[in-house]
């Protein structure tokens, strides 16, 4: 071991955990994304720590653990309000499926923990100094910005086939390029995707489009057909990975479900196929419904004779959809040169930027007065008859005055009765 790292403050409040193994006689190392970000000077998200002693004996060294998966060798430690998982070094074998190993054999020896897994700049370990112990050579590979298998790649995408997303992930997220053997491992053994979970394929899928070089995962994602081959059909999948071409600057917007949007707008996506897309994504309904709402906003714009009051159109959806959906819409319009929708973003920038009226919250009248004014009981009526002075003040037919508000209010609903 010659290389040694700084600590970061995250490490070395897990160092206490880390030394308790240590003194009683076991061997015990930082592992996995903790040692990779700290080679390469980023912040850490969390700490996983390995070690010699088996599930049984973490157990007995701290008094407050969870046994999260002691099958596979995994002990959460709590201590000094944080957790950290402690798994016990372990070769895996007779994978199902593609997925998960059957098989997990605890050893005594640190290389064969590493051996088992995936790219060499996650198959590096750390010890208390933070000397770093890299049997695989990850730090030359990251020197080199490559993102490589362990050992052989056909075994390691055989094994558990989301790794092949994790490449891409990780190609993309550190700007670096993958080597030929992993690459071309992937392109052979990309059939197996349909064996996992459609969740953990999201949850890759989502940092590739919500991370820092969106742009580069779809490229990528185009290049090796990975998304063709996930379990559930997905019509509209491969397409949202070549909106990549349309859109390299995908970054520039702000989260993910914006981004998601683009891209499917990107290609012209119809709502039914977009939805069945996102449904087979199985994305939260929040999340589906945010981005299809965008879509939704897209297809009336598209539709917009240049005729009809795009006041009222505007109002009714933002009332539809709401303003963060139209927020969403204005910033990928915007920057959109294909649709070209100037007319139409120009106004609703204007509105969502200041002008009277816009939302329920802008207007001057709430739902407790309209129903004290009225001598209601306040329900559904209360918001479906803002909704209506809303419209009004937005097309200028009625100034956004509390007096007046409820003045209109009273005559429909002495019309209503
Ligand atoms: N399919 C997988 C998933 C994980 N790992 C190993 O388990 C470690 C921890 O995995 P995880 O926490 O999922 O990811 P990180 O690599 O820590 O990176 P990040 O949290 O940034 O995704 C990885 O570094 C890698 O050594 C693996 O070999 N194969």
């Amino acid at each position: 071991m010659e290389v040694r790292f700084a600590l970061p403050n995250l490490m070395l409040q897990a160092l206490p955990v880390l030394e308790a193994l240590v003194q009683q006689g076991f061997e015990a190392f930082f592992v996995g994304g903790c040692v990779r970000d700290t080679a390469m000077g980023l912040p850490i998200k969390d700490v996983d720590i390995a070690t010699s002693a088996r599930p049984e004996q973490v157990m007995s060294i701290f008094p407050r653990c969870i046994p999260t998966g002691l099958q596979h060798g995994t002990v959460t430690v709590l201590h000094d309000g944080e957790s950290y998982e402690v798994t016990t070094f372990r070769t895996e074998s007779e994978y199902e499926k593609h997925r998960r190993p059957l098989q997990v054999e605890f050893i005594d020896r640190l290389d064969g923990d590493l051996l088992r897994r995936d790219l060499t700049i996650n198959a590096m370990a750390m010890n208390a100094a933070g000397e770093l112990y890299d049997p695989f050579r990850g730090l030359d590979d990251l020197k080199k910005r490559m993102i490589r298998c362990v050992g052989d790649a056909d075994a390691r995408f055989q094994e558990d086939a989301l790794r092949m997303l994790r490449t891409v992930r990780f190609a993309s997220q550190f700007e670096f390029a993958i080597a030929h053997s992993t690459w071309r491992a992937v392109i052979k053994h990309r059939e197996l995707l349909r064996h996992i979970a459609m969740e953990r394929v999201q949850a890759e899928l989502d940092r590739m489009i919500g991370g820092a070089h969106p742009g580069r995962a779809l490229h990528l994602l185009a290049a090796c057909k990975l998304l063709d081959y996930t379990g559930t059909v997905l019509p509209a999948a491969h397409k949202l990975a070549q909106g990549y071409t349309l859109y390299s600057g995908l970054d520039k917007l702000a989260d993910p479900d914006t981004r998601y949007a683009a891209l499917l707008m990107a290609e012209g996506i119809t709502i039914p196929d977009a939805e069945e897309t996102l449904k087979a994504l199985r994305l939260p309904t929040q999340k589906m419904n945010a981005i299809l709402s965008v879509l939704s906003i897209q297809t009336a714009m598209k539709q917009w004779n240049g005729k009809s009051d795009l006041r009222l159109v505007w109002t009714s959806l933002i009332l539809q959809y709401g303003e963060e959906a139209s927020r969403r819409w204005l910033s990928i319009a915007a920057w959109d040169r294909k649709h070209n929708l100037h007319d139409q973003t120009e106004l609703l920038d204007k509105w969502l930027n200041g002008m009277p009226a816009m939302t329920l919250k802008q207007l001057k009248l709430n739902g407790k007065q309209l129903a004290e004014g009225l001598q209601r009981v306040p329900g559904t009526w209360t918001g479906q008859l803002l909704k209506q002075l809303l419209l009004e003040v937005a097309l200028d037919k009625l100034p956004n005055e509390k007096e007046l508000l409820l003045k209109q209010a009273q005559i429909w609903n002495a019309e209503d009765r």
